[in-house]
């Protein structure tokens, strides 16, 4: 046969769109092309494909005009991904396996030049993508990305370390099977436990509203700032925020390895662990959103169910942070290129620490040396807007050497982690989601507010002159706080601390 299809997949955003691998092997002038909007790496399969044919001991068809196309040519490819696939076709198309028992199979991975397979990134997004679209597709990988693919409940996965491995594996049934391994069937990997490794709440002495408005993040899902002068602890309270988190569900650890998996930093022993992201303040808008080309994903999509730390909040740069707001309200990022949108998740929770003023002493004992004039530019770096979509400020004052030394160690995460999944798992039975995620109707129809706690609330808002998303804000922790008091009405009190968290910068009154 001289024409074969081979199956794989393109990677768009956390997507993974099916790609056909179409090799034709034609008389006329030798030539070797590759078409289908195929990027650099992508075109120097060629190369690789062919040292890797012939270091293995197979033919290489030198006598023939070989076209490759990657249909549908208008999806854009990236990546060594496509090596195994066009090898594995031109073997097929000039008899050296057997076509038809390549059909029911995906492949993908990166041949070395003697080839070996090598892993590709994605892998679990492809194995996402196959389980979503219910084909029943066995997925040959190479070794690293077979592992990643194998988590998917239900995935069918062939590891191979050589491509004579995948070639022995589709050989003629009429052939003498040559010696040596083939395709290893990937038994679904057992997960190690998750076991917490987040730094523990019992470390961090005294801070009780700190530890406080830590809690009621943690128990509704709210984004956090911390304010306060240098080595306060507000970088150890941030730190802790994910082990407060209730434990991921099967498909939230899935959706969050995918994205990790994409940009090649998945680790088994990361699984089902809650992510915490801290990008240096030095971070461009591209790493910490997402983008380049082909576009990857960014520090907030890496932080998907999980945690991004942002220190030092003022000092980022003003695009990067005003690039958080779409993704703050709508939990998905969408990046846009002239031949493609890819679209990546980013259901991060939001905890930022920073100085009140340059020199850090703004409001505490020690004297501050910056000017009224310095301190509003320092804290204008943040747009209305930005804080707008902070639900919760709390100051974490400097503590006296004696006031730390004598403290006795704090509650440990343990216990406050249980506090926090009770009052989420009554945020479920009542609404499905986390209080953070509410929006328009539903605040109305699940916050439940008393009466008395409505009129308390309208006068708040009325005086601090706040926007209709600051009111809901608000709201939302007031019901994350009566979530956490086990009340199913919100009452006065509740409002009353919600209102708290909702103060203006310090020095800026
Ligand atoms: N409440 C606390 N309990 C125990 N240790 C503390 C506490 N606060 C500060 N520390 C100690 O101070 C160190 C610095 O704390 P941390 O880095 O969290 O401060 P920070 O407020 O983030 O400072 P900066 O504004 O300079 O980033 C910690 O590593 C810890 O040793």
């Amino acid at each position: 046969m001289s024409l074969c299809l081979v199956q794989s997949r393109a990677l768009l955003g956390l997507d993974a769109p099916a790609v056909t691998v179409e090799v034709h092997l034609a008389n006329g002038l030798p030539n070797f092309m590759l078409v289908g909007l195929a990027d650099t790496e992508v075109k120097e399969a060629r190369e690789r494909v062919r040292s890797a044919l012939l270091n293995a001991g197979l033919d290489f068809p030198h006598n023939k005009r070989i076209t490759v196309n990657l249909a549908p040519a208008d999806l854009p490819k990236d990546g060594g991904r496509f090596d195994l696939p066009i090898a594995l076709g031109i073997l097929a198309a000039s008899g050296q396996i057997d076509a038809a028992r390549l059909a029911g199979h995906e492949f993908a991975g990166e041949l070395s030049l003697s080839g070996e397979l090598r892993p590709v990134r994605g892998a679990l997004a492809v194995a996402l993508a196959l389980h979503a679209s219910d084909a029943q597709a066995q997925l040959v990988l190479p070794p690293g990305s077979a592992e990643e693919a194998a988590l998917v409940p239900g995935a069918r996965v062939l590891r191979a370390r050589h491509l004579l491995a995948v070639v022995r594996h589709f050989q003629p049934p009429s052939d003498d099977a040559a010696d040596g391994e083939g395709c290893e069937p990937v038994v679904a990997a057992t997960p190690p436990a998750a076991t917490s490794q987040h730094p523990d709440l019992a470390d961090v002495k005294g801070q009780a509203a700190a530890r406080r408005a830590l809690e009621i993040a943690a128990a509704g899902g709210h984004s956090l700032l911390l304010i306060g002068p240098p080595g306060a602890g507000k970088s150890m309270l941030a730190q802790r925020l994910a082990g407060l988190l209730p434990p991921m569900s099967v498909s939230e650890a899935l959706e969050s390895a995918a994205v990790a998996s994409l940009a090649g930093r998945f680790a088994l022993e990361h699984w089902s662990r809650r992510p915490t992201c801290a990008p240096h303040h030095s971070a461009s808008a591209v790493a910490l959103v997402g983008g380049g080309s082909p576009p990857r994903p960014g520090e907030i999509s890496l932080a998907h169910h999980g945690v991004l730390f942002l220190d030092e909040l003022p000092e980022f740069p003003r695009s990067a942070l005003e690039a958080l707001r779409e993704p703050l309200e709508s939990g998905r990022i969408t990046i846009a290129r002239a031949a493609r949108r890819s679209e990546f998740p980013a259901r991060f929770q939001l905890v930022a620490a920073m100085n009140p003023c340059p020199c850090g002493w703004l409001g505490s004992a020690r004297a501050c040396r910056c000017s009224p004039d310095v301190v509003a530019r320092y804290q204008g770096r943040l747009s209305g807007p930005l804080l707008d979509r902070i639900d919760m400020t709390v100051e974490v004052p400097a503590m006296a050497a004696a006031e730390l030394l004598d403290a006795p160690a704090g509650e440990t995460s343990a216990a406050v982690q249980a506090r926090c999944a009770a009052a989420r798992e009554r945020a479920l039975q009542r609404q499905g989601k986390a209080n953070q995620a509410l929006h328009g109707e539903e605040i109305a129809s699940h916050v439940a507010l008393a009466p008395a706690a409505g009129e308390f609330l309208r006068l708040a808002a009325q005086r601090l002159d706040w926007s209709a998303r600051a009111t809901h804000r608000t709201l939302k922790v007031a019901r994350t706080i009566a979530d956490l008091a086990a009340s199913a009405s919100v009452a006065v009190v509740h409002v009353a601390e919600a209102v708290q968290y909702r103060r203006a910068l310090p020095g800026l009154h």
